[in-house]
């Protein structure tokens, strides 16, 4: 089921690829994850006496917390939720839905494992779609035969020998058809006629906007209730080729696929590998027992902590346990400290591990080093438009400067400045690219300090702008 039986030294190096630094937090969450996959190999009575170790990591924002736990994740397929704990003490949050969550996890790895089983049915589908597509455009026996025979209906079945020749001949002149369009379909020329389709009306149902939310609002025995009560219609649609391709692989894969086998797996893959990220828990940890809003937060802790433990919760796919699901807790703690929650969620997170915040250095390597580093996804996005983009060392530097700079000055948001600073200096180039004649530029630190230079230096135009 992919990479579950990764070493931790494998997975620190597949981190390595996306994440400059947090050392410690990487080789944390390898041991985590290890230690999982240690535990399925034991036999049931011992794997139960074995309490999962969940992570907690501390540290600023947008340093690596996040984005160390959603590629962990990725590496290993596993269903990945990420939440706020503050949501659950907003004014006007009913009901305090914390099983929320799971229910959450588990529609994630149900839309996981069925866009991979859709992939491995796609090349069937599409052809199933084709042939469809084929008969679409084909005329139709029927149609050709009663065309041809306009006497058939007047004189009933008088002359049998010579209709059945006839009608040998209809088909045989049919099937030509059919394979000249086949041929011609396989070919690409056909891709923009119309042709009319039924498909599955995707569109909200009534009930979704009577209640003004959508189905993740709706308590879960109401959103199965509405979707019983409301079949989805086909609806009749004209696309051309191309368009409508799309629309019927996907019925055809839909067929082609067990949904009882999609939740069944889904059901596993949620419990066995789940990843549950729970930002801001430092937000419901309170300095001192007491009233007000310290109640509330402790209350939201109480409320976490079975989930946390392992309990069921009922979902609409079916009970899902949380026993082996590995949550990740995360906060700043600025303020709050961890001793500050309640002992017994401290006793679930046992693994803490510190996040630094990041240098000047680091925000160089992260605008160039990742495989994913934003200086490579903005020569990428302008290589569509023909132009080829190049940073020099130099430009990067003083990039990475001004991110730095305006942290400090303003409010520290890590390596976030980064996206905003970037995004602000090829501004102008994004807009004007599909009209330039241009093939080449190189970024220099000039072209940074002419683009950012006085929105850097000035703190109010920075605290909007970058
Ligand atoms: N060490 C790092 N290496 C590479 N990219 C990073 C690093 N730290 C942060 N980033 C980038 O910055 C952005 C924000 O990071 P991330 O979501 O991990 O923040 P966070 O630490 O979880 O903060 P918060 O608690 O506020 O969510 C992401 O796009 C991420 O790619």
């Amino acid at each position: 089921m992919g990479n579950d039986a990764l070493t931790p030294r494998q997975i620190v190096a597949e981190l390595d690829k996306y994440i400059v630094g947090q050392k410690q937090a990487k080789r944390s969450v390898a041991i985590a994850l290890r230690n999982r996959y240690r535990r399925s190999m034991l036999d049931e009575t011992l794997r139960d006496e074995i309490v999962p170790k969940n992570i907690l990591m501390i540290g600023p924002t947008g340093v690596g917390k996040t984005e160390i736990a959603r590629r962990l994740a990725k590496l290993v397929k596993a269903p990945f939720v990420k939440l706020e704990a503050t949501k659950f003490t907003e004014v006007g949050y009913v009901g305090r839905d914390v099983e929320s969550m799971v229910r959450d996890l588990i529609e994630t790895a149900i839309r996981m494992v069925k866009s991979e089983k859709t992939e491995n049915v796609k090349d069937k589908a599409e052809m199933l779609a084709n042939e469809r597509i084929v008969s679409l455009l084909a005329p139709s026996a029927a149609k050709a035969k009663t065309q041809k025979n306009p006497f058939e209906m007047l004189f009933g079945n008088q002359q049998q020998t010579e209709e059945t020749n006839e009608n040998s001949d209809i088909d045989q002149g049919l099937a030509q058809k059919r394979s000249i369009i086949k041929e011609q379909l396989a070919a690409g020329k056909l891709e923009n006629e119309i042709i009319e389709i039924e498909v599955e009306d995707n569109s909200p149902n009534m009930m979704d906007m009577l209640s003004g939310q959508g189905p993740e609002g709706m308590g879960m025995n109401m959103q199965e209730l509405f979707g019983q009560l409301m079949p989805k219609k086909p609806k009749k649609r004209k696309l051309p080729v191309k368009e409508a391709r799309k629309a019927l692989t996907q019925e055809e894969a839909n067929k082609l696929i067990d949904m009882d086998d999609v939740i069944s797996e889904s059901i596993i893959r949620a419990e066995q590998s789940g990843i549950i990220f729970i930002d801001e828990i430092d937000k419901i940890a309170s300095p001192s027992r007491g009233t007000g809003p310290d109640v509330s937060r402790e209350g939201v802790q109480r409320d976490i902590l079975p989930i946390v433990e392992g309990s069921t919760v009922m979902t609409k796919y079916g009970p899902v346990k949380t026993d082996y699901v590995l949550f990740i807790a995360a906060g700043a703690f600025h303020v709050s400290k961890p001793s500050d929650l309640i002992p017994e969620l401290q006793g679930r997170f046992p693994i803490r591990v510190e996040l630094t915040s990041l240098s000047l250095d680091d925000f160089v390597s992260i605008l160039k080093e990742p495989k994913n580093a934003l200086t490579k996804q903005y020569s990428a996005l302008l290589e569509t438009e023909g132009i080829q983009i190049e940073f020099s060392d130099e430009a990067i530097h003083e990039l990475a400067s001004i991110a730095a700079d305006v942290n400090r000055n303003t409010e520290n948001i890590g390596a976030r400045r980064l996206h905003t600073i970037l995004e602000k200096l090829l501004e102008d180039l994004s807009f004007e690219a599909p009209e330039l004649s241009l093939d080449k530029m190189t970024i220099t630190p000039e072209y940074v300090r002419e683009k950012l230079g006085t929105i850097a230096q000035n703190r109010d135009l920075s605290q909007y702008i970058l």
